[in-house]
């Protein structure tokens, strides 16, 4: 992996290595990708001041998240499917994250279970909650995690109906999956990925293994997604939701300044300003446009989290100064995991922390604390 310098070259060798359908189905967004593109070209556009002559020998990543000390200000954000972009994929993103000393969230639609991961690794997780229509398998699901001792639930919010990602379709990604001769080509082509799956603990979603019949409905994943997930699902939910988890809360998903304003009157410890990296609502702003406006409002209330575009430890510094506390990576992780395992994700998070600390020193700041919009240029 020596030649591995940025999230890009991951992303290469994700694709090299991981059937079409799984790569496409972690690279792509919903509709026209608009969304998608502006997360990131939207960072791109935020200019650094260069400061000199300051000195930067004692540089720190070191910060806290939700009151717990963290080794820089980063999250690795709830993905589906892990398992599918590589064996036991959970387990192995879970491990570098703990390793490098962030939290790592376990996707509701996870191929390993919580109890999987529980007994592979030594410290808590974050667990993220899609709300089902039957919310007796919702409540156990609460209760799972809370027997796994994770330490903060992440509700997901803007996925109540799913936008629509046309490469899914186009790629026959359904459950169980759809099969054509070049999709059987595709995977001989990938014997260490389909070996590697193979020898992993489960092949279907691990969480809801036993409640739904995941493996009877032959169905696009969005289709299935939309007759399962709770479309009534809404604010007073929140309460229910606390009632069985008692423990730290997060709202993941929210874009409008209204909308943070209620949840911070929820009760929950912190929120999320992401719009699912451009895979639900096409034509929403970037995450990093409405960072500034929700800070200034709830900022103080609460802890605001931001996800959305990262690709770079430059674009971690921009959010940071801009107002986020900390940031989730979903992709930039993702691609590590496709395209080397365990060592691929802890690879991303060392380049995300090596670009981090060399903005710093050429912004002339040390410590996390010390990012404002005092390093940006106007
Ligand atoms: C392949 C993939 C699967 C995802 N699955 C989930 C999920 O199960 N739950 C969730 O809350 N967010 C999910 N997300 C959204 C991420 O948590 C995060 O908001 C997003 O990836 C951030 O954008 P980025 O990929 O540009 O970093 C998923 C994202 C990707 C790329
Ligand atoms: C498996 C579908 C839900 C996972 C998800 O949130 C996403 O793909 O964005």
């Amino acid at each position: 992996m020596k030649h591995i310098t940025c999230i890009e070259d991951l992303r290469q060798l994700h694709k090299r290595r991981v059937p079409k359908a799984f790569f496409d189905y972690a690279d792509r967004g919903s509709y026209t990708e608009d969304t998608l593109r502006a997360n990131s070209e939207d960072l791109q556009q935020i200019k650094f001041r260069q400061r000199i002559l300051v000195d930067v020998s004692k540089r720190d990543l070191s910060t806290t998240i939700l009151g717990e000390p963290a080794a820089m200000p980063l999250i690795l954000a709830p993905v589906g499917l892990l398992g599918m972009q590589h064996g036991d994929g959970e387990i192995h993103a879970c491990r570098a994250a703990q390793a490098a000393g962030i939290p790592f969230t376990q996707s509701t639609m996870s191929i390993c279970s919580i109890e999987d991961i529980a007994a592979a690794v030594d410290k808590p997780f974050w667990f993220q909650l899609y709300v089902m229509k039957d919310r007796g398998f919702i409540k156990a699901l609460i209760e799972r995690a809370i027997a796994a001792k994770c330490s903060a639930l992440v509700l997901t919010v803007d996925l109540q109906v799913i936008g629509q990602r046309h490469q899914d379709i186009k790629n026959g990604m359904t459950v169980p999956p759809e099969w054509s001769l070049a999709k059987l080509i595709d995977f001989a082509t990938k014997p260490a990925w389909v070996s590697g799956v193979l020898r992993g603990k489960r092949r279907t979603f691990g969480n809801l293994a036993g409640h739904l019949k995941v493996s009877e409905d032959i169905t696009a994943l969005s289709t299935w997604i939309n007759s399962q997930f709770d479309t009534s699902l809404n604010w007073k939910d929140i309460d229910w939701i606390r009632s069985i988890w008692p423990g730290k809360l997060i709202l993941k998903g929210i874009l409008d300044v209204e909308d943070a304003e209620i949840a911070a009157k929820t009760g929950a410890q912190a929120i999320v300003v992401s719009n699912h990296g451009g895979r639900q609502l096409d034509g929403a702003p970037s995450s990093i446009e409405v960072l500034p406006e929700i800070v200034d409002t709830v900022g103080s209330q609460m802890e605001i989290m931001f996800d959305g575009g990262i690709r770079t430890g430059m674009d971690v510094v921009r959010a940071l100064a801009l107002g986020a506390k900390s940031c989730m990576i979903g992709r930039a992780y993702a691609y590590g995991l496709g395209a080397a395992g365990e060592a691929g994700v802890a690879k991303a998070i060392d380049i995300l922390a090596k670009e981090m600390l060399t903005t710093m020193g050429l912004c002339g700041v040390n410590t996390i604390a010390e990012i404002n919009d005092n390093v940006l240029a106007v």
